[in-house]
């Protein structure tokens, strides 16, 4: 099968999209992960546009890239200068990449009422901007902005622009579905038509507005284009572009193209979390391939014939993208979620065992109140433990009392807890001050089991997530309290449910202190 060129524009199309934006610094830290995972373009910004572009293919060159190559994007020139005096054609030669890529307008209703100007004037802006770049760059590509609804609506000219740009010498033509309206049976016919007049190099470039993006990229290689643009994760004006993480994937295991080796391959999972933490954004946990959901099994009857032979409900094996199978445990379950719980967490489990059922019910009771295990998997730990009466008790808490005062109007409400925490024969009453109840809580908790294990100052709290269960109670409603603890080693969830939200909260606490300690005790 022939190579695939993976062209990445996560750092251009992909800050396009509402809630991303990139400093230079990191901007150059994703180039250098696409780079190792092994893209082979990586469209760096416009440096037309904006000061901290230009900045970024400066400071690029003082990175060694392992093969990656960088493209600068811009536009054709404008339709009132000549590409020698053109400033977006200039600030793209003195960007110095390896590449540039262009757009011009290829639908006859852009060229009327977004350049206005003739259909003959876009001709030649194609023509020359591209002849131009190539005697200065080493690889001209050329964006055929709009090109599947300018087809459409005009098919002759629309190929005329392509041929404008078949004839500057560009070393690729890129059918771009800009607005993202293109449905996959609509490719076949016009890459044909289109394959009859250009012969350059074809790549594909689409957005997600009609949720076919990647489907439309696919479909393109399996139609001869062997030039493919997207972006990590999706990222991209409105909808988002074509997720290259997913074409990726799809080419390499399902298409049997050769794009990545299969140890890069492997890292796609962990880049793509890296580009959602550099942007500042949740990971989408449904993301195909290589999100924390893609190979979760939830209902019993999956999880009993995953464990048979995975393949039963997993498309790919999940470590070809560096996933792993995850077994979730909810009312869905059966005995074989409790059983790869229990393998997972090193507690020999037998399913006859009467103990594997009662676990069992446990859990479907406790969901039917309104706990939830899939992001407290700490908890269902303990649970397990302690139904196997194999947990240690590292203390007990004999009460707790929560202080919120206000005493005006102005003044900042006054939080404050004690406690009473009984370890082996030693009671120890505590009381701390907190920002807000659950805050002092938390304090008057750790400070009170300080003297017994030091090692609770090392814990931190990560997260904290209250949801009001729907039961129409108000005010009064049951709340479900998940944390995200951790120390140094590791990071864990807990949960507590109740009418209060402080008692959820302090359910959640003491699985989460418990729980800390249990694995130290282990790891000793
Ligand atoms: C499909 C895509 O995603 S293309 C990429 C879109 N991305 C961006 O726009 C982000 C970066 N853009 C920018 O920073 C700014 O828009 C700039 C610096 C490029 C241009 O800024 P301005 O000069 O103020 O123009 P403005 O943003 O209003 O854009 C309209 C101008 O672009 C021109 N233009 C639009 N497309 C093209 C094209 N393919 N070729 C030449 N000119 C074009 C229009 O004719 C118009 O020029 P005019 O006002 O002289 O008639
Ligand atoms: C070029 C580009 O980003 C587009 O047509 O969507």
């Amino acid at each position: 099968m022939s190579l695939i060129h993976l062209y990445d524009t996560t750092l251009r199309d992909g800050t396009q999209a509402e809630e991303i934006s990139f400093l230079v610094a990191d901007k150059i830290r994703i180039a250098q992960k696409l780079d190792e995972l092994g893209v082979h373009y990586i469209e760096g910004g416009w440096p037309g546009s904006n000061p901290k572009d230009i900045a970024f293919f400066k400071e690029v060159k003082k990175v060694s890239l392992k093969q990656a190559k960088i493209a600068a994007f811009g536009s054709t020139r404008r339709a009132k200068t000549t590409p020698e005096k053109d400033n977006n054609l200039r600030t793209l030669i003195e960007a110095e990449p390896d590449a540039v890529t262009i757009f011009g307008k290829t639908w006859d209703f852009h060229v009327r009422e977004a350049l206005r100007i003739s259909g003959e004037a876009n001709l030649e802006l194609i023509y020359d901007s591209l002849a131009y770049l190539k005697q200065h760059v080493a690889e001209v590509f050329y964006d055929a902005e709009h090109f599947f609804d300018g087809y459409k609506a005009n098919p002759e000219y629309a190929i005329d622009t392509l041929k404008a740009a078949q004839q500057a010498q560009a070393d690729c033509i890129v059918l771009c579905d800009t607005n993202g309206g293109t449905l996959p049976h609509e490719l076949p016919a016009i890459l044909t038509e289109v394959k009859k007049h250009i012969q350059t190099p074809l790549g594909i470039h689409t957005h997600n507005d009609s949720e076919c993006a990647v489907a439309n990229s696919l479909m393109a290689v399996e139609h001869g284009i062997v030039h493919v643009q997207g972006t990590l994760n999706g990222f991209g004006e409105r909808c988002g572009n074509a997720n290259l993480c997913s074409i990726i994937a799809s080419l390499q295991l399902k298409m049997g193209h050769q794009c990545l080796t299969e140890k890069q391959l492997q890292r796609l999972r962990e880049v793509s979390r890296y580009v959602y933490e550099l942007a500042n954004l949740v990971p989408n946990p449904h993301q195909a391939y290589v999100g924390n959901s893609a190979f979760a099994h939830k209902g019993g009857v999956h999880v009993s014939a995953i464990q048979r032979h995975p393949e039963t409900y997993e498309h790919i094996r999940p470590e070809q993208v560096g996933n792993v199978t995850r077994v979730l445990v909810s009312d869905l379950s059966g005995r074989s979620n409790v059983l790869a719980k229990a393998e997972q967490f090193n507690i020999n489990l037998d399913s006859k065992d009467p103990v594997t059922m009662e676990i069992l019910e446990k859990i479907k009771d406790l969901e039917n109140k309104g706990y939830q295990f899939e992001g407290a998997e700490a908890s269902f730990e303990l649970l397990m433990r302690r139904a196997l009466g194999s947990v240690k008790q590292f203390f007990s808490i004999i009460g707790f009392r929560v202080i919120d005062s206000k005493r005006h109007g102005e003044e900042k409400p006054f939080s404050e807890a004690t406690v009473q925490v009984k370890v082996g024969g030693r009671i120890e009453h505590t009381a701390a001050e907190g920002s807000g109840p659950i805050n002092a809580l938390d304090n008057a908790l750790r400070k009170a089991l300080e003297s017994f294990y030091p090692q609770v100052k090392d814990m931190r709290l990560f997260d904290y997530k209250v949801r009001v269960l729907p039961t129409g109670k108000g005010t009064a409603s049951i709340t479900r309290v998940l944390l995200e603890s951790g120390d140094k080693n590791m990071r864990w969830g807990t949960v507590g449910v109740s009418d209060n939200i402080i008692d959820a909260s302090y359910q959640a606490l003491v699985d989460a202190l418990q729980y800390k300690l249990l694995k130290d005790a282990e790891d000793e």
